[in-house]
Formats: C-alpha cells, sequence, structure tokens
C-alpha cells in the first residue's frame, strides 16, 4: 500500500526528546519493508512559540507561517537524522519534489510547504498528489470527539464521520499561523473531494500506525459522504 502518514508536531516534538523519534524511525522502518511510505511532520509547540515571536514583530500573518513551516521541516529533519539510510536524506519543499525523491525507494519525510494552512493540509494534498491508498493522522488525542476532549471531560469520541460532517465542524474556526487547531478547511476539502480514505489515531502510542494500516478498530474514520 501507499500511505501518508501525519505526524502531529504535538506529540513528536512534545517533549523535546529523541525517544519519540527513535520510535517512529523504529515502526516506520519496518512497514517500509511492506509499504510505500510517505511522512509529513508538524510544527506543534515550538513552531508556535516562534509564531508568536514574528506576530510581535508585526510581520504579518503570511511571514508566521513562513517560520511555522521552517520549524515544521526541522522536526522532518530530526526524524530523517532518526531513520538514517532507510529515508530519503532531503526534506522536500513542495510535492513535486516528494515524487521525485520517492523514485529512491526510500521514505519520503516533509514538513510544510506554503503559507496559508496546516500541515494537515500537506498530508491531504500529498496524498492526492501520489495516489495513496491510505492517509493517517498521528495527533495527540484519541481521534475527533464531539467537542474538544481537552476543554470538556464529557467529550465523546466519534467513530466515524463524513467530511462534510467535518467541514460543519471546523468552518468558522481560527485560520491564523499556528490556530489551525485539529484539522483545517484546506484539509478536509482535500479528503472530500479525492474521497481520500483517512484514519485519526492517536500517536503518542506509535504502534497505533500500524493498527490503523491493519484494519484494526481505532480512531475516527472520515468516510467520504
Ligand atoms: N473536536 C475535537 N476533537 C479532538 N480534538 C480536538 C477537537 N477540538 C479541538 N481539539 C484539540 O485539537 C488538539 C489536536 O490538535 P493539534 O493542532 O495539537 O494537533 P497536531 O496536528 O497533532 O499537532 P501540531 O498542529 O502541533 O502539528 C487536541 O489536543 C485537542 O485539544
Ligand atoms: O504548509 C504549511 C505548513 C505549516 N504552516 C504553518 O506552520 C504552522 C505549524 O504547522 P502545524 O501543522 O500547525 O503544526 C501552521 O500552523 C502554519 O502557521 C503553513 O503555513 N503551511
Amino acid at each position: 500500500m501507499r500511505i501518508v502518514a501525519a505526524i502531529g508536531g504535538s506529540i513528536i516534538i512534545k517533549d523535546y526528546n529523541y525517544k519519540k523519534f527513535q520510535e517512529y524511525a523504529e515502526i516506520l522502518g519496518n512497514l517500509a519493508k511492506e509499504h510505500e511510505i510517505f511522512v509529513v511532520v508538524g510544527g506543534g509547540r515550538p513552531a508556535r512559540d516562534y509564531i508568536q515571536i514574528v506576530r510581535d514583530l508585526d510581520c504579518g500573518e503570511a511571514k508566521c507561517d513562513d517560520i511555522g513551516i521552517e520549524v515544521t521541516r526541522i522536526n522532518a529533519k530530526l526524524l530523517l537524522l532518526s531513520l538514517e539510510d532507510k529515508a530519503y536524506q532531503k526534506v522536500p519543499h513542495n510535492f513535486q519534489e516528494a515524487l521525485e525523491y520517492s523514485a529512491s525507494g526510500k521514505i519520503i519525510v516533509m514538513g510544510g510547504t506554503e503559507p496559508a494552512h496546516s500541515t494537515d493540509a500537506v498530508s491531504a494534498i500529498l496524498a492526492e498528489y501520489v495516489k495513496a491508498d491510505l492517509l493517517i493522522n498521528l495527533t495527540s488525542v484519541d481521534g475527533m470527539y464531539n467537542k474538544d476532549p481537552n476543554k470538556y471531560s464529557d467529550a465523546e469520541l466519534i467513530e466515524e464521520i463524513t467530511a462534510d460532517e467535518m467541514l460543519e465542524v471546523i468552518k468558522g474556526k481560527d485560520v491564523k499561523a499556528g490556530t489551525y487547531e485539529f484539522f483545517d478547511m484546506t484539509a478536509i476539502q482535500m479528503i472530500r473531494r479525492s474521497a481520500l480514505e483517512t484514519i485519526i489515531v492517536n500517536g503518542d502510542n506509535p504502534e497505533n500506525l500500524v493498527k490503523a494500516i491493519n484494519g484494526e478498530k481505532i480512531g475516527t474514520k472520515i468516510v467520504s459522504k
């Protein structure tokens, strides 16, 4: 299978610790023996911190996005270093480069591309671009809930949701740099227009990536309407 995995910065760089990179490198390396793997890495807390400095400098939102993109590429580079020769040792800056580098037969790891969306959107566009069979979004919660589980203790996990229903929930959310909380509009629109098979799982345990690929019932599945 050709798989795109989006690893949230909220998990991979949460503790500024090499161990999560190592854990992911081992699992991705094993998966690459059977599957074609593309990874998109998010920015996490360091991206938000850097974005805040650019915002305080009053440089405008697109420049805030730019610095966010730089941080996602640093996180991608850290994962590349952990993967050693199992990955193509260059971070693609756009989808064409990702496709070109994939001719190496190695794992491809990228961060952001251009301003005005999140790495979730990058992963969805990449999944379209390379005609992936499966898009897996690894984040810091067990999937999509009916409301923010970190704010509401009675939030309920949604096992299956259509892209249209997701768009309804997400519309009206903030679209400023670093605030594309959970999913953003661009990501969901891509998922909808190409009916991308998508699963959102908790990536704090990287084994959940394997479970999702093996078709175990886990997280939230986004179905086309
Ligand atoms: N309806 C919801 N269901 C699940 N999580 C939600 C929801 N609404 C808001 N959230 C929040 O979204 C957060 C996940 O989004 P976040 O932007 O941190 O993800 P990420 O993509 O994993 O990381 P990053 O954006 O840093 O790369 C959760 O911690 C949760 O608090
Ligand atoms: O293609 C991209 C990717 C990211 N950004 C900006 O960077 C931050 C961090 O990415 P996350 O996916 O949210 O972790 C994001 O909020 C954007 O501000 C971007 O503009 N374009």
